[in-house]
């Protein structure tokens, strides 16, 4: 193992010098869009195979649908690329430049980051969004997909790979590895810090031990999603209404999804049966404190302490009574994970409080946590959502992907 993960290593970073312009990054991503197309069915037959193995597996419904690639999602995947080949290159790009009184002139230009690692959920789609960022932000990268979906990633980076050859430039800019063993995700992180420049653990909490027991790489952390709706004495029952069943239930099993509900206590007497029923009228189990139960008339169950930091990613919620906007801030830097939390409500000043006090690296008002996407904020695709403290944070598209040098220019300026 260790041979062929060096040698992964070696030949990202070899490759992560070369630089590629634009127009033939452009040319590529097109190619493969292209390719997508032409391989389709080689793709849906691989797909196939990784879908009886989860099924046999007895993977749930909604990671089933996740796995799935269809002609629909194929579509979804090429217009992506194709969106993103449309973007500007984010490389070689002057972000601020000044005169100084010493004489010299700076500029702060974006650069590519290197060598970019990324471990992640059996989403296919992720393979060449994944790969299709890193490649235009002129960054190598070496991919470690869910094991679920081997075979759909193998082909989807394998066509990659063929763009790439077919347009003359270095297949390894893409590599994957063709293992389910996890063990390869343990050597990335304790043993390939001269080759990867940073490690994108994409998942849940066993990916979070993991990463927090070996990793010796940086990393840009793209973990747990424990959103947070949170429904304001002043917000409107009718938007309250459809926000919070759009938070909770559009796709249960996405990061960006609602898991916690918290209400004003000056509501939930009004606010509560409407809001809640139509969650439990669409199969939606709700865990409540003792409060809730007094006034909810549906099935509620006791909600317990774990409930708060549970990320449930099913039709489930747990629903929290809390005094007022300060306790409803307080509760989501306890319990959340800086992913996505919402404020509903129609009172500026409170509005405003909650998007500048939770520590959540996307914070919203009126709007519903599932808008967590790259796509949904014009990135093109992302390769996730950091949940980092340090930047980048949030949805991470080609501008998050790069870094940065200062060019500096004088006539012979000498310091004093
Ligand atoms: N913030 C974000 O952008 C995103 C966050 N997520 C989060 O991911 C989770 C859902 O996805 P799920 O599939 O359950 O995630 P998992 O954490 O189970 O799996 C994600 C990836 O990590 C690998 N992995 C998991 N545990 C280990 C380990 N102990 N050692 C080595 N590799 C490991 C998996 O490999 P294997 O296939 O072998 O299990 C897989 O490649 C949720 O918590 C969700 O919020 C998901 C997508 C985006
Ligand atoms: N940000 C993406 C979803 C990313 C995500 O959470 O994926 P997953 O957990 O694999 O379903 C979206 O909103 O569609």
């Amino acid at each position: 193992m260790s041979r062929y993960m060096r040698l992964i290593g070696q030949n990202a970073r070899k490759v992560s010098l070369d630089k590629v312009n634009s127009k033939t990054k452009n040319k590529v991503l097109k190619k493969y869009a292209f390719l997508l197309g032409k391989e389709k069915k080689s793709i849906f037959k691989a797909n196939q195979k990784d879908i009886q193995f989860a099924l046999n597996k007895g993977l749930k419904s909604n990671l089933i649908e996740r796995l799935t690639i269809d002609e629909k999602k194929l579509i979804g995947i090429k217009n992506s690329i194709n969106k993103i080949a449309k973007l500007k290159d984010p490389v070689d790009a002057t972000l601020e430049k000044w005169s100084r009184p010493n004489g010299l002139t700076i500029s702060r230009v974006s650069i590519p980051i290197g060598v970019i690692g990324v471990v992640y959920e059996s989403r296919p789609n992720v393979t060449a969004d994944v790969a299709s960022l890193c490649f235009k932000s002129g960054n190598a990268v070496i991919l470690k997909g869910g094991s679920e979906a081997i075979n759909t990633n193998k082909i989807l980076a394998k066509l990659f790979r063929k763009s790439l050859k077919e347009t003359r430039v270095n297949e390894n800019f893409i590599q994957f590895i063709d293992s389910k063993d996890r063990k390869m995700v343990d050597f990335m992180l304790s043993k390939m810090k001269d080759y990867i420049d940073v490690i994108i653990p994409r998942g849940g909490k066993n990916l979070v031990k993991r990463v927090q027991q070996f990793s010796n790489v940086p990393i840009i952390g793209h973990l747990e999603g424990l959103c947070h709706t949170f429904i304001d004495k002043d917000a409107n029952l009718k938007m309250a209404t459809n926000v919070t069943y759009n938070a909770k239930l559009r796709n249960t099993s996405i990061c960006g999804a609602t898991e916690t509900i918290l209400m004003h206590e000056k509501i939930v007497k009004k606010f509560c049966n409407p809001i809640l029923k139509k969650l439990e009228e669409n199969n939606c189990k709700i865990y409540g404190d003792r409060f809730l139960k007094k006034y909810y008339k549906g099935k509620i169950y006791p909600a317990k302490e774990k409930d708060w930091s549970t990320e449930y990613l099913s039709s489930t919620v747990s629903v929290k009574t809390v005094k007022d906007c300060d306790d409803a801030i307080s509760h989501i830097n306890k319990y959340g994970t800086m992913h996505t939390d919402s404020i509903i409500t129609k009172n500026k000043k409170t509005a405003n409080k909650f998007l500048k006090n939770v520590k959540s690296s996307i914070a919203m008002h009126n709007t519903s946590t599932q808008f967590a996407d790259g796509g949904e904020f014009g990135f093109g695709g992302e390769v996730g959502i950091s949940t980092n403290t340090l930047p980048p944070r949030g949805p991470v598209g080609l501008g998050q992907l790069v870094s940065y040098k200062y060019e500096i220019i004088s006539n012979g300026k000498t310091r004093k």
